[in-house]
């Protein structure tokens, strides 16, 4: 909860606190201010005819002694020095019937007092809980809408989404998503439509409708997608899709309908949908029911995306790190068919995330945001946002002015232990990796009939601590026998340079020799292409008790036949090893050029690694 929140929590503490007190107040006044006695003790009195007058009001009886009477302390029984004429008591829950007509015979003056304080002080008491229901119900609203005031400008959604309406303070444009500049470029076209759609149309622009936004937790793709409302200057409606089905059954289609009427009414207008995934898995891909909510919502989302018309002016943008379980029908043209991927930013965005950031925070004089983003490969923007705030911590709790380079490294420590990810990596893990990868792609690049390598990065990511990156060049169905040893090469390229440089290896190619072994399985047993085994196929299925595998159910084979399907894969992977390791050995001036460069830069595409190899384009 924000501070917004709390203010009007704390004003209605203080009221309660002031009611007490006046109503303290005007509780004592009516009881005269007597000493408290006990009700025996007022009986005792009564009896012996030393009550001279009372005030009744409820059950509290307040009176005047005739002559003083010592108080007695209540504890230990003696008297204290005090003499008393004023007292009060309480009559108690039991019913006293003698009581009326003991204060008669007496000739008490008795006076009764309404318990009504004062018609307003009662007022106030009856309205207490409904202000404090009413109260509490707003609170619940505004944070259910997580709104500060500011971004209620726009007023409210029914749909419970976010709206931040042009002309806000907290207008947030490209200058404040640092980096990204490939997704910046994509989605500068989205601007250009939604500034000026008429415009756009004329010139013959294809009307965008949906864009997704794939990339992993943290990379800012809300941040993103607010900055291209922000820089047309258009209404953003921003929602989480969990929201539409947190409630009740039914209330999901409706939230959606209500999103995108209130999307048209403010048109030119962007809705963004956080985590998609969320409604937007694959249709009956669930276990038993249950699923029906969330495939009413889907359908919702889906024909009011169709039922766009081009004048509609609005855009619907949606973020996912898992495009893999979306359904197929959202991404179906006419829907969310543009993709934008962010990928984590690498050391020269994360140094202008950093720059971002501390842009209101007085750093030392000897920061180096460089140092600080070198050292945290795999870190995305929100992680560094975190840094920074950690780092401003420190230094205001040690008094100082300025936030340090001591800081800044002790609040990284911070984030890296904080998070789940492994993502602290030593100078000496960073070698390595850029040695396994740069294998990959040497062995990639130098043997003839290979995908192009699109891009290699030591930038870890999910378990792996990089990635190289091939791209078919078209759709293949067959694959020839040299392709296919060709591609177990550039698989083991990463453990061969290690091995090389090193003379170790690393636990890093565990993927790798998973994939390599599958496959060359795959070529002995399913496509003949053993020279000792030749054209017979088998299948082979869970482990068998001797040979560690089970050869079973298509053909039944001998043990000596097992034995040789092994010695074949054997034979297919110690090939493709030893036509890596030569292009490796013979080209190890190559290999140092790519990793210190991979240091460096930490992502090479395509067009960079044929730029180092001094190899020509489409190579
Ligand atoms: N490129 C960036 N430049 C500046 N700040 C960034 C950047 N990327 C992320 N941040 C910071 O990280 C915060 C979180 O980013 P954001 O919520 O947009 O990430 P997200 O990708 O939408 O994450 P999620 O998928 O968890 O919603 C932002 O508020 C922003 O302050
Ligand atoms: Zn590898």
């Amino acid at each position: 909860m924000g501070q917004s929140v709390w203010k009007p929590l704390i004003l209605v503490f203080v009221l309660i606190i002031v009611f007490n007190f006046v109503y303290g107040y005007f509780a004592r006044q009516t009881a005269e201010g007597g000493v408290s006695i006990s009700y025996s003790r007022f009986k005792d009195e009564l009896a012996a005819d030393n009550i001279k007058k009372i005030s009744l009001k409820g059950n509290s009886i307040s009176g005047e002694f005739r002559n003083k009477v010592p108080l007695t302390d209540s504890a230990s029984g003696k008297p204290v020095v005090r003499d008393i004429t004023q007292f009060t008591t309480i009559k108690p829950a039991i019913e006293d019937p003698s009581l009326m007509a003991d204060l008669q015979s007496k000739k008490v003056d008795v006076t009764a007092v309404t318990t009504e304080v004062s018609p307003l002080l009662s007022g106030l008491l009856y309205l207490l809980p409904w202000i404090l229901i009413i109260g509490v119900w707003w609170l619940a609203m505004r944070g259910m809408r997580g709104q500060s005031p500011g971004a209620m400008m726009g007023g409210f959604a029914k749909s419970g989404a976010q709206m931040y309406t042009p002309g806000e303070k907290s207008r947030v444009t490209f200058d404040d998503v640092a980096g990204m500049e490939n997704a910046k470029l994509e989605l500068r076209e989205i601007v250009d439509y939604l500034r000026d759609p008429k415009k756009f149309q004329q010139i013959g622009g294809k009307v965008p409708k949906g864009v997704l936004l794939v990339g992993p937790p943290g990379t800012g793709k809300t941040l993103l997608a607010r900055a291209v409302a922000g820089e047309a200057g258009v209404t953003f409606l921003s929602i989480t899709a969990s929201q539409f089905i947190e409630m009740f059954v039914g209330v999901g289609a409706g939230r959606v309908r209500d999103l995108f009427a209130t999307a048209k009414k403010s048109a030119p207008s962007i809705i963004f949908i956080d985590e998609i995934d969320a409604v937007g898995r694959s249709r009956g891909a669930g276990l038993g029911g249950g699923h029906d909510e969330r495939e009413q919502t889907l359908n919702q989302l889906l024909s009011e995306m169709d039922g766009f018309d081009p004048h509609d002016e609005v855009i619907v943008m949606a973020a996912t790190n898992r495009p893999d379980v979306l359904d197929a029908a959202l991404l179906r043209p006419g829907r969310f068919d543009r993709h934008v991927v962010i990928d984590r930013p690498d050391w020269r965005d994360r140094e202008k995330i950093l720059q971002v950031h501390t842009r209101k925070i007085p750093m030392d004089k000897d920061v180096s945001l460089a140092v600080i983003a070198r050292g945290t490969p795999g870190m995305t923007g929100a992680d560094l946002e975190n840094l920074v705030n950690e780092a401003a911590i420190l230094a205001a709790r040690e008094n100082s002015s300025t936030v340090t380079m001591e800081h800044l490294e002790r609040a990284k420590d911070k984030v890296l232990m904080g998070g789940e990810r492994k993502m602290y990596i030593t100078d000496q893990e960073k070698r390595i990796t850029a040695y396994h990868e740069a294998g990959h792609t040497l062995v990639a690049k130098l043997l003839p009939g290979t995908d192009p390598v699109h891009k290699v990065t030591i930038i870890p990511r999910g378990q792996a601590l990089g990635v190289t990156q091939q791209l078919p060049e078209d759709d293949r169905y067959h694959y020839s026998k040299t392709y296919l040893v060709n591609r177990l090469s550039v698989a083991l390229g990463g453990r061969v340079a290690e091995r090389l440089v090193f003379g170790d290896l690393s636990t890093g190619a565990q993927n790798d020799l998973k994939m390599v072994n599958d496959l060359a399985e795959k070529m002995v047993c399913q496509w003949g292409m053993s020279d000792k085994i030749g054209a017979m196929t088998f299948r082979r299925g869970e482990e068998h008790p001797f040979l560690g595998r089970k050869l079973a159910e298509e053909k039944t084979f001998s043990e000596q036949m097992a034995w040789l399907i092994d010695q074949e894969i054997a034979v297919v992977i110690k090939e493709a090893e030893a036509k890596a390791e030569e292009i490796i050995t013979g080209n190890r001036d190559k290999l140092d050029i790519l990793v210190e460069a991979l240091i460096e830069e930490e992502t090479l595409d395509g067009k960079r690694i044929n730029g180092l190899l001094g190899l020509a384009e489409r190579q």
